[in-house]
């Protein structure tokens, strides 16, 4: 067959058009889920993966053979025995209540010998995407010999939904069908309707320690935001830029002058934008550090940053009261020590008060979710995102391509 093909349809679609008894179904999804120090590790917060139920529990439905990729943590183009996807798997199959097969590797003839004994309705996983070069590399020889493995192709990752690689953009032009799952609609109906024209005053609270991937985005936020709180490892580049010093805090020395550039831009806008007053330092990354409270100009040179103080939760708290949309993507601090949690905690335990004043707050990125689950609060937000990056990258409005990758019309192959 040939010509054009375009979809912006969604696995109901599919599934209308097409018998999807047998068919070789291969969903992208984000199972890339926090996990324990453990070994072998744990998954310490499921929420990515119960996220995801839906898609697969449909498509097992319907008695397609379903073939599960993701991509866990950052394991730099190899194999990292730790970023396995083994535990997810096993965690999976317990929410799902239904064996899911484990691969030890994305692609090649074990796994494609493995699918063609599937049973229809099975369930999938293969290993960590990541660990070839070609995945981040959006390669397409790579995005080929995924492709090869399905007959459709789902993307259910809305939390990777802002990254253009292999998994996720690539193998859409090799495949006969692409449709999206029901996570990543639901994620873009509630995010695009929340934030499209969001009721103001609206604000965005940027923390965690993905410094280089967010801090570009708060050149956006600047235009679409009243009010932008920062926090997290974010910080520090930061108070380089004023001059500070920082210790042994996280810092992102290639965006020193754009973090500048950026406290220019925001004053000049009259955007609010509220950098912690003060910090809660520690001798060491450890969670029985010493710690003590300092001002933002006091760090000592031998400690390093890993909450936001008392001070500042309550100059936050008040910056956000008259807000009447909030979205927070990053914890406050390193919340997975005890010591550390404070910040992140209080913070959650504002946008809780808020939201039952009827204030919409969206929180968003994995550890921020297993941040606020920590907390006992997730229940008490507007909208929990499985998308942390993914929801900034919307609310900036920019190109999302395991979106448009979906939607783009490509030639239909032989
Ligand atoms: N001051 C800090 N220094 C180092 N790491 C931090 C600091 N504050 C927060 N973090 C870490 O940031 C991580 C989460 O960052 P990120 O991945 O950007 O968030 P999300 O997954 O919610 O998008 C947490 O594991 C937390 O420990
Ligand atoms: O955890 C994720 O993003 P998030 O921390 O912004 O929520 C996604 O799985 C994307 O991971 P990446 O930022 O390593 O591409």
């Amino acid at each position: 067959m040939t010509g054009p093909v375009s979809s912006k349809a969604d696995i109901h679609d599919l599934a209308d058009s097409t018998d999807l008894t047998g068919k070789r179904v291969f969903v992208r999804v984000d199972l890339n889920a926090p996990l324990s120090k453990d070994s072998p590790p744990a998954v310490t917060d499921a929420t990515r993966l119960k996220g995801a139920c839906p898609t697969i529990e449909f498509l097992a439905g319907q008695g397609a053979r379903v073939i599960l990729a993701s991509h866990l943590g950052r394991p730099k183009k190899k194999v990292v025995d730790s970023l396995r996807m083994d535990p997810v798997a096993a965690r999976l199959s317990a929410l799902l209540g239904k064996e899911v097969i484990k691969m030890d590797d994305c692609v090649g003839a074990a796994v494609e010998e493995r699918i063609s004994s599937m049973g229809n309705g099975d369930i999938m996983l293969l290993e960590n995407v990541r660990f070839h070069s070609g995945e981040e590399g959006n390669d397409e020889t790579f995005s080929k010999q995924l492709a090869a493995l399905c007959d459709y192709y789902v993307n259910d990752a809305f939390g990777t939904v802002h990254r253009a690689h292999a998994s996720t953009a690539g193998i859409t032009k090799f495949v006969e069908r692409k449709v999206s799952g029901l996570l990543m609609e639901k994620e873009l109906k509630y995010l695009k309707g929340a934030v499209d024209n969001p009721v103001r005053p609206m604000a965005c609270i940027v923390g965690g320690a993905k410094v280089s991937c967010k801090i570009t985005v708060i050149e956006a936020l600047i235009e679409k935001c009243d009010v932008i709180l920062l926090g997290g490892g974010m910080i520090f580049t930061f108070y380089k830029a004023k001059g500070l010093g920082v210790g042994k805090s996280l810092v992102e020395d290639d965006f020193v002058e754009l973090a500048a550039r950026l406290m220019d831009k925001a004053e000049a806008k009259g955007v609010e934008l509220l950098l912690p007053e003060d910090v809660v330092v520690a001798d060491k990354f450890a969670a029985d550090a010493e710690s003590d409270v300092v001002a933002a100009d006091s760090i000592p040179e031998e400690w390093m940053g890993l909450d936001v103080g008392p001070k500042t939760t309550s100059s936050f708290e008040e910056a956000l009261a008259p807000c009447k949309t909030i979205v927070w993507n990053g914890p406050m601090g390193v919340f997975e020590f005890d010591k550390f949690a404070a910040g992140t905690f209080a913070v959650a335990s504002c946008l809780a008060d808020l939201t039952s004043k009827g204030v919409i707050t969206i929180i968003g990125g994995g550890d921020s979710i297993a941040a606020v689950e920590k907390a006992g609060l997730a229940d008490k937000m507007s909208h929990i995102s499985t998308g942390g990056g993914a929801s900034l990258g919307l609310l900036e409005g920019k190109d999302l391509p395991g979106v448009s990758a979906i939607e783009e019309k490509t030639p239909r192959p032989m």
